[in-house]
């Protein structure tokens, strides 16, 4: 079964507004910004640990870093739209940057 980030983040927002019993994801908001920051901040690292060691290793940390990720969007207000429109926009800038390279 495969997951996208989309629907991941969909989950965590489906926790915000329905909090279940026994849930990570409503742990991590009950405990707030600065726990959910602390996690985003060592995922990150245990990602560049897990490169360094195995494929399988850098795997199974970069789903653990864009869960929580996801679960820092949703405390902070972001929408998953949002992160599409930023990541849209750069793909022309990235064209015209190579275009550029091009002329040199
Ligand atoms: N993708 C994930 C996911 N990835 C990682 N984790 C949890 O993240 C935690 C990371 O482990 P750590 O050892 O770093 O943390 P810990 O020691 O358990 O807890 P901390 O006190 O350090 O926060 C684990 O408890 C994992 O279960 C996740 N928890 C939930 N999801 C998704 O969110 C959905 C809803 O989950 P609940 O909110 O738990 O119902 C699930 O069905 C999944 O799809």
């Amino acid at each position: 079964m495969q997951q996208t980030i989309e629907a991941l983040y969909k989950q965590a927002l489906e926790r915000k507004d329905n909090p279940q019993e026994g849930s990570y994801t409503n742990y991590l908001y009950d405990k707030g910004l600065d726990k959910i920051l602390k996690k985003v901040g060592e995922e990150a690292t245990e990602v560049i640990v897990g490169a360094k060691n195995t494929n399988d290793e850098l795997i199974y940390e970069t789903a653990d870093l864009f869960f929580h990720l996801m679960v820092l969007l949703v405390e902070k207000g972001v929408s998953f739209d949002d992160i599409k429109d930023e990541l849209g926009s750069r793909q022309g800038q990235q064209s015209i940057l190579h275009e550029r390279e091009n002329w040199r």
